[in-house]
């Protein structure tokens, strides 16, 4: 995909650690078939060839979909898949690192919590920003809280789109009006959900409406 057809609208990010790899890759088609814009294999506790491997089974799924995906962390795993792109947080390799390695055709996306970390990565040719945690997680044990009004600095600051994520579903996003993203990340809305279709429909159909699109 071209880079500046990305769409971060409903950004979906996986988690497997409560899934087969069966449930996994259902989930998946599934919400791309409910409207996902953009997926994230995120895989905290696998080596580079398991990870690897999950990516390839993703990625024949969100192809079919056209939908990009964006590998969680791990800049080998993204080229080797041929995968959209990367994202990377503070514990990763650079953002520059990753631009430099991933190429300039690639996505790279940047988890930041300051508006100083988003200029930062901004500069150092982010395309997007993780913008979060906008509420407490069970998904990401450790991660720092970031206000509402902070995603709005932030999207005031810079000039790609933010996408905000942490503990957001259908019966709390409204308290991203008027923020000023450009979408929102998911990972147990969709994730855990009994029916992932119908909730990426729902979230799909709230966010577009939230950010007036
Ligand atoms: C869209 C999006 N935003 C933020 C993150 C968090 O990335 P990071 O801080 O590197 O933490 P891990 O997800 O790697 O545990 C993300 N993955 N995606
Ligand atoms: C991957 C991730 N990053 C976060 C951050 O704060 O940077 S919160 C998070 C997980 C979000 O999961 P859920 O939608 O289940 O709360
Ligand atoms: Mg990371």
């Amino acid at each position: 995909m071209d880079r500046k057809d990305l769409d971060v609208t409903l950004y979906l990010v996986t988690d497997s650690s409560y899934h087969t790899e069966e449930s996994l890759l259902r989930t998946v088609e599934e919400a791309c078939k409910g409207g996902v814009t953009l997926v994230q294999l995120r895989e905290k506790n696998k080596g580079g060839r398991e990870y690897l491997d999950k990516a390839f089974k993703v990625k024949e799924i969100t192809d079919r979909y056209n939908v990009p995906l964006i590998i969680d962390d791990r800049v080998d795993v993204a080229l080797a898949c041929d995968a959209a792109g990367v994202h990377v947080g503070a514990s990763d390799i650079p953002v520059a690192v990753a631009r430099k390695l991933m190429g300039p055709d690639k996505i790279v996306g940047a988890t930041a919590k300051t508006v100083e970390a988003a200029v930062k990565a901004y500069e150092a040719g982010a395309d997007y920003l993780g913008v979060g945690a906008i509420y407490p997680t069970t998904t990401k044990v450790v991660t720092i809280l970031t206000k509402v009004s902070t995603l709005k600095d932030i999207c005031e600051a810079v000039p790609i789109p933010a996408v905000a994520i942490g503990g957001l579903n259908a019966g709390n996003m409204d308290v991203l009006e008027g923020a000023g993203m450009s979408g929102m990340a998911v990972v147990s809305a969709i994730m855990k959900a009994e029916d992932p279709r119908k909730n990426a429909q729902e979230l799909k159909q709230k966010i577009v409406a939230l950010m007036g699109k």
